[in-house]
């Protein structure tokens, strides 16, 4: 029993003579965070249990030191005495099986002793050894008489997650300048140790934050984001290192783990400022992931009844309908209406043209940082809704009794074909495994859609239904700036410059407001419905390729980036040797003119 006298409790029963419940096929992997606290919940446990609960573990904490630390720096420091650490860690240990068990703030050498020689009681399946030794805040974290400790201590882990200051003092190196030098230093210390270490450089300064685990035998998996410009940045090592364990925890392999952790990180990173929480370095948003996937799953319908008139008599009455989806600033539209009709559907679609652009995916297709795994599964489903897309557009050229109609609705539906046919040759045929992935419930929702209306409705309902193909695609067009030629999706952006396309997107809007022209207010009402649920599909669209879970055996054989495991780089975020269209990747690009690839 402890003899610590802020002990408060009974004695602790003795260890259960069952000890902890028997390994079975637990649902989550259990994970352990040792670490120090921060009251703002910004690093430290706070952070530790978010990662776990975001990475799918269950989450289980114990105290090392109690810290009284704010997004501003680290005021006071209680170590609670050994005892209590080693109560807390033979409570779990007596009673839950533990599939990893990650470190933070040890503190003390007696800390790190007592935890180390709990580890080697109850070696972990899997130990993430963050060796937290300052804060970026430059507080130490670590006496400096405990460096040697958790050097040693060190030498137990499966992984070690340093940040470039602490593996220069891990490698008793000076602090590296560039990343080859940090790789330099992990090489020799992991071939020396036999431990593996996951080389950060959130710490350099560069455009781009690379993770690379370095396995002792010299074996490498380089994942790399976009660095954020932010404040954000409290806990990221915290919080990759909980990630990292868990999803090494759960099963997956080194590379689909890092590849994981580093994109949700990312995506925590970018949001973080957006928590408003302090006003120093702020703490990044765990749980941002998670309520974005979860948001895709709503059932909230996409238009309310009163979106659109019952009967559109006048343009101008679009404008003045009551529903959520038709009010908002108008955007400029980049190939401008072809009329009054048309004017009047872009300004009521121009809140959801504006969501798609500062979507998710969109941004990250941009910005280049849309995982590779992701950028494939969009071009897989992309494939599966050229084909679906070009029946649509053959029906309507079949009901159109214009006869310019006629020849525009056919001749948009052949070059959808030439399209896919393209993408196939020229994107999919690098991707074998993304050439095979099946429709999606999200494109074949679409185009079912689509079909239906292209079928079954009025051709002026069909045809709206098929506008915001063209007109949306040329829109995100618009937001692309140069492209530089290093971008890892150069070449597929190019295909949305094509002046080609902006004068297929004309040519539709032309045909769509002759068709509402002379329609009847009923079906005209009908077809302002439908364009805006097309809209909305069209953001969906997008979006879908955001929800495909990198890194994972599950989510390469949906995205088909590349298997899982080293050695397979292509599984996500960036992973380095299939990094967007690589040296393999065709120059030939897929150059859509009437409206087709999006
Ligand atoms: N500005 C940033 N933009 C994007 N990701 C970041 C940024 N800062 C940190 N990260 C992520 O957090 C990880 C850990 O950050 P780092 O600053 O290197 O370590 P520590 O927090 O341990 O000092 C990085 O490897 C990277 O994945
Ligand atoms: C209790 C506690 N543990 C660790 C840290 C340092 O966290 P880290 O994730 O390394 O992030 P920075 O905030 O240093 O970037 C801490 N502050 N408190």
């Amino acid at each position: 029993m402890s003899s610590d006298p802020c002990t408060q409790f009974p004695p602790a029963p003795a260890p259960s003579a069952a000890g902890p419940a028997p390994r079975g096929a637990a649902s989550l992997p259990r994970v352990l965070s040792i670490a120090g606290t921060d009251p703002t919940g910004g690093a430290g446990t706070a952070a530790d249990l978010k990662s776990i609960v975001a990475a799918g573990g269950y989450a289980m904490s114990v105290v090392t030191s109690v810290v009284a630390q704010n997004t501003h720096g680290v005021r006071a420091i209680h170590v609670p005495p050994r005892q209590t650490l080693a109560a807390q860690l033979e409570a779990v240990s007596d009673d839950v099986q533990l599939e990893a068990v990650k470190t933070g703030m040890l503190g003390t050498v007696e800390v790190i002793e007592t935890v180390s020689a709990w580890v080697q009681a109850h070696p972990p399946q899997v130990l993430v050894v963050d060796p937290v030794m300052v804060a970026s805040s430059g507080d130490r974290l670590l006496e400096p008489e405990a460096e040697q400790a958790m050097l040693r201590f060190c030498e137990l882990a499966t992984v070690v997650t340093p940040n470039i200051d602490e593996l220069g003092v891990l490698t008793g190196s000076p602090r590296a300048r560039t990343e080859a030098e940090a790789f330099a230093q992990a090489r020799r210390w992991a071939a020396r140790t036999q431990v593996a270490v996951v080389v950060k450089t959130g710490h350099l300064e560069a455009e781009e934050v690379a993770n690379t685990w370095i396995a002792p035998d010299g074996t490498e998996h380089r994942v790399r984001s976009r660095r954020v410009e932010t404040t954000s940045t409290h806990g990221t090592g915290c919080s990759l290192s909980s990630a990292l364990a868990t999803r090494l925890g759960a099963g997956h392999s080194l590379a689909a783990a890092l590849t994981w952790a580093t994109g949700w990180l990312h995506e925590a990173v970018e949001h973080g400022a957006a928590l408003q929480v302090g006003s120093g370095h702020g703490p990044v948003d765990h749980g941002h992931q998670g309520r974005r996937l979860a948001a895709a799953g709503s059932a909230a319908p996409w238009l309310t009844d009163d979106a659109v008139p019952q009967r559109w008599e006048h343009p101008a009455q679009l404008a003045a309908a009551d529903g959520d989806a038709v009010r908002g600033t108008v955007v400029p539209a980049v190939v401008p209406p072809a009329g009054p009709w048309t004017e009047a559907l872009w300004a009521a679609g121009s809140p959801l043209a504006a969501e798609i652009s500062r979507s998710g995916f969109v941004r990250a297709l941009i910005d280049g940082s849309l995982p590779e795994q992701q950028f494939s599964f969009y071009l897989a489903q992309d494939a599966h809704y050229l084909l679906r897309y070009s029946r649509a557009l053959a029906a309507l050229g079949e009901s159109s009794t214009d006869a310019d109609a006629r020849a525009f609705w056919a001749a948009s539906a052949q070059e959808c074909l030439t399209v896919e046919m393209a993408l196939h040759h020229d994107w999919l045929a690098s991707r074998p495994h993304a050439a095979q992935v099946p429709v999606g419930p999200v494109t074949s929702a679409y185009t079912d859609f689509l079909l239906a209306r292209a079928l079954g409705s009025p051709t002026v309902v069909g045809a709206a239904a098929a506008l915001p193909c063209f007109w949306l695609y040329a829109q995100v067009g618009a937001d692309l700036d140069e492209v530089a030629p290093t971008h890892p999706y150069a070449a597929w952006l190019e295909t949305y410059r094509d002046p080609g396309f902006v004068e297929g997107v004309a040519g539709a809007l032309a045909v769509v407001e002759a068709e509402l022209a002379a329609a009847d207010p009923a079906e005209r009402a009908e077809a302002a419905r439908d364009f805006l649920l097309a809209c909305r599909h069209e953001l969906e669209f997008f979006e879908q390729a955001r929800r495909v879970e990198v890194g994972t055996a599950d989510g390469a054989g949906a995205g088909g980036a590349g298997a899982d495991g080293a050695g397979a780089d292509g599984a996500g975020a960036g992973a380095d040797a299939a990094d967007g269209p690589s040296a393999d990747e065709p120059a030939t690009t897929a150059a859509p003119t009437v409206g087709a690839a999006r």
